[in-house]
C-alpha cells in the first residue's frame, strides 16, 4: 500500500506531534508514524512519571518545614504509584491519537525508515495477535520529512553490567513496587531525580557519580543536591568508578564493584539503575539511504533543516529534525521549542501562504522560523529537593565562549519571602551580567520550587533586558521574586 502526504513526521513524540501539528495549520497534509506509543517517552517514561514520583515527597517535606503543620509521615509507597500510573494513562494514547486525529493528522502505527529522499517505509508494530509482521506501507511525502525520534539509553562496557539486566529510566519510572534498595550509577539529571525519589518512596538509595552531581549545572548547584540527598539518607559517593558488576541469580541482588576514595569497595542492592546518558535514536531510520550516517545526532541549521541532506529545485531543504534526536538540549520544552520551528517552516516554505522571510537562513535573528533560543537561552529545571533551575550557560561556559560576564550571587534565604515559606528556607541563586551590554546572559537557581523562579530570567535573557530597566521591575513583598531586587542592588545599582 502507498500513501501520499505533504509532510510526514517519523516519530510522536511530544516533539513529532508538535511538528505535526503546525505543519499542518497552513493546510498541508500530515502524516506522523509511531513505533510504540504516541506522546513518546516523556509521556510514559520520563518526565510525566518521574515528576509524578517526586511530587509526594516534596509536598511532604514542604509541610514538614512549616511551624504548625501537623507531621505529615511516611509516604505511602502504594498510593504514589497508583497516582504515576493514573497520570501515565497506563500506556493508553489513545487520547493523544483522538487528538491529533482532530486536527486532521493521521496517526501511522509502526516503524518508520527513510528509504529514498522523502519516502518512508513503515513496518508495522507486531501486537500480540500477530502472527508475524504485516504488510509493510510505503508513505511519500510531496514536500517534507522530519525526525523526531528521540533518544535511547546508553549503557556503558562496564564488564557484567548488561547480563546483569539493570533498571534504565524506563523500569526506574514505571515499577510496580519499591525495591528495599536500590544503587544508582550516574550522577546527571536521572541519578539524582530517581535517587530523590525512590530515598522518598523509602528504598535504600546509593548514588554513586565518577566527578560532581549535575554536571550541566553551576558547580554549587550539584554541591546543594549532594548535600540533601545525603541528609535525607542517600549514600552519595562521588570520584566513585564502576568497574564490574554482578549478578548471580536472575532477579536476584546484584553487586557492583567501585573504586572509590583509593580503594575498591562492593556494594550491593536489590536493584540496579544506569543513568549514564542517552544517544540520539538515528541507528535504524535510513539515514545511510539519504547519504547519512545511521547513529550519529541530526545536525540541523537553526530553521530545522538537517544538514547534508539536499534541497529540491527551488532550494527548500526536505529534510528536517527536531527534539532529543538532534543532539542539542535533551527536554521536552526545547524540543517541543524546535518542533514549533521545524512546523512553521516546513509550512511557510511549501504552505499556500510562501512567506519569502523563511526561506532565508535566519542565523542569529529572532525569528519564528529559527530555534535561536538553543544558543544561549535554553533551560532546564530539575526537580530534585531542592530544585534546580537554570538558563543560559554557567559561569564557566559563558567565559570559554568569550563572553565578559560578572556573576552575582545571593542567598535565597535573605529574602523575607524566604523567611514566611519556612524558617528553614535554603538556597541559592546567580545572574550572570554580560558587563559590557549590561545584560542578563543567563541565571540559575537552587531551591524550593526554584523551576517556578525560572522563566522571570529567561524572560529578561532573551528578551535582553537591560538592567538599568530590570531596576524598575518592582518584585511583590514577599515573594522570594525579591532576590531580583537584591540582584540589582549587588551590582550597585
Ligand atoms: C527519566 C526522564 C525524565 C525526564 N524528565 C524531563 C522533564 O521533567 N522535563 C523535560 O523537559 N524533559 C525531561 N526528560 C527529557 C524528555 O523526556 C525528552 O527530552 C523528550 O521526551 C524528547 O522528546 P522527543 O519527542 O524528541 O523524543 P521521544 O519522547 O523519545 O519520542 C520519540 C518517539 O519516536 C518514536 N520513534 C522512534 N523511532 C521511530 C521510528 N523509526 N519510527 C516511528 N517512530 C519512532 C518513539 O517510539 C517515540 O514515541 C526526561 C527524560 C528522562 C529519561
Ligand atoms: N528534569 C529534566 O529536565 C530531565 C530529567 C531527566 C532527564 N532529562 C534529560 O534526559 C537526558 C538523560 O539524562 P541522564 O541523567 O541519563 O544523562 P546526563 O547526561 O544528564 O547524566 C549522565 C551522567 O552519567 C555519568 N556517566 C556517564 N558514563 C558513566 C560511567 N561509565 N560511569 C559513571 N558515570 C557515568 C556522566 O558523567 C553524567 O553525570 C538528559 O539530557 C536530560 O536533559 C531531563
Amino acid at each position: 500500500m502507498e500513501q501520499t502526504f505533504d509532510v510526514i513526521v517519523l516519530g510522536a513524540g511530544p516533539v513529532g506531534e508538535n511538528a505535526a501539528d503546525r505543519a499542518s495549520r497552513t493546510g498541508l497534509s500530515v502524516a506522523v508514524v509511531e513505533a510504540e506509543l504516541v506522546g513518546g517517552e516523556c509521556s510514559y517514561w520520563a518526565c510525566i512519571p518521574s515528576k509524578t514520583l517526586l511530587r509526594p515527597g516534596a509536598a511532604r517535606d514542604a509541610a514538614a518545614q512549616v511551624p504548625g503543620v501537623a507531621d505529615p509521615g511516611a509516604l505511602d509507597a502504594g498510593a504514589v504509584l497508583a497516582w504515576r500510573d493514573e497520570m501515565t494513562g497506563e500506556g493508553d494514547d489513545s487520547g493523544q491519537v483522538s487528538w491529533l486525529e482532530s486536527i486532521g493528522v493521521t496517526v501511522v502505527r509502526g516503524h518508520g525508515r527513510l528509504v529514498a529522499e522523502r519516502v518512508v517505509e513503515v513496518t508495522p508494530a507486531r501486537t500480540v495477535d500477530d502472527d508475524g509482521p504485516g504488510e509493510v506501507h510505503r508513505l511519500a511525502a510531496r514536500c517534507a520529512v522530519v525526525v523526531a525520534t528521540g533518544s535511547e539509553v546508553t549503557l556503558p562496557p562496564v564488564p557484567g553490567l548488561a547480563a546483569a539486566n539493570p533498571w534504565t529510566s524506563r523500569e526506574a519510572t514505571s515499577a510496580e513496587t519499591v525495591p528495599e534498595s536500590l544503587v544508582i550509577v550516574g550522577g546527571g539529571v536521572v541519578g539524582c531525580e530517581m535517587a530523590t525519589a525512590y530515598a522518598d518512596l523509602g528504598a535504600h538509595v546509593t548514588l554513586l557519580a565518577r566527578s560532581g552531581l549535575l554536571g550541566g549545572a553551576e558547580e554549587f548547584a550539584g554541591e546543594a543536591v549532594a548535600a540533601a540527598l545525603r541528609d535525607a539518607g542517600v549514600d552519595v559517593r562521588l570520584g566513585a568508578d564502576v568497574r564490574a558488576v554482578s549478578r548471580p541469580e536472575v532477579g536476584g541482588r546484584v553487586s557492583v564493584e567501585v573504586d572509590h576514595d583509593g580503594s575498591t569497595e562492593q556494594v550491593e542492592a536489590a536493584e540496579l539503575l544506569v543513568a549514564t546518558g542517552r544517544r540520539p535514536r538515528t541507528g535504524d531510520v535510513g539515514l545511510d539511504t539519504v547519504g547519512l550516517t545511521p547513529g550519529d545526532p541530526l545536525t540541523i541549521d537553526d530553521s530545522t533543516a538537517v544538514t547534508g541532506a539536499g534541497e529540491d529545485p527551488q532550494g527548500r531543504p526536505w529534510l528536517y529534525a527536531c527534539g532529543d534526536v538532534t543532539g542539542r538540549v535533551a527536554t521536552t520544552h526545547q524540543g517541543k521549542y524546535q518542533a514549533r520551528v521545524a512546523g512553521d517552516v516546513v509550512a511557510a516554505r511549501f504552505g499556500p501562504g510562501d512567506d519569502p522571510t523563511a526561506q532565508v537562513p535566519p542565523s542569529g535573528t529572532w525569528s519564528p522560523y529559527a530555534a535561536r533560543a538553543d544558543h544561549g537561552a535554553q533551560t532546564q529545571a530539575v526537580f530534585t529537593r531542592p530544585q534546580v533551575a537554570w538558563v543560559g550557560p554557567t559561569e564557566r561556559e559563558a567565559r570559554e565562549a568569550g563572553l565578559a560576564v560578572q556573576a552575582v550571587d545571593y542567598d535565597l534565604s535573605g529574602v523575607a519571602g524566604a523567611s514566611v515559606t519556612s524558617p528553614h528556607y535554603a538556597g541559592r541563586a546567580r545572574i550572570l551580567v554580560d558587563t559590557g551590554r549590561r545584560v542578563l546572559v543567563g541565571a540559575t537557581f537552587v531551591g524550593p520550587d526554584a523551576g517556578e523562579m525560572l522563566h522571570a530570567a529567561t524572560i529578561a535573557v532573551v528578551g535582553e533586558v537591560p538592567l538599568d530597566r530590570l531596576w524598575h521591575a518592582v518584585p511583590a513583598f514577599p515573594t522570594v521574586s525579591e532576590v531580583w531586587l537584591r540582584f540589582c542592588e549587588e551590582y550597585g545599582m
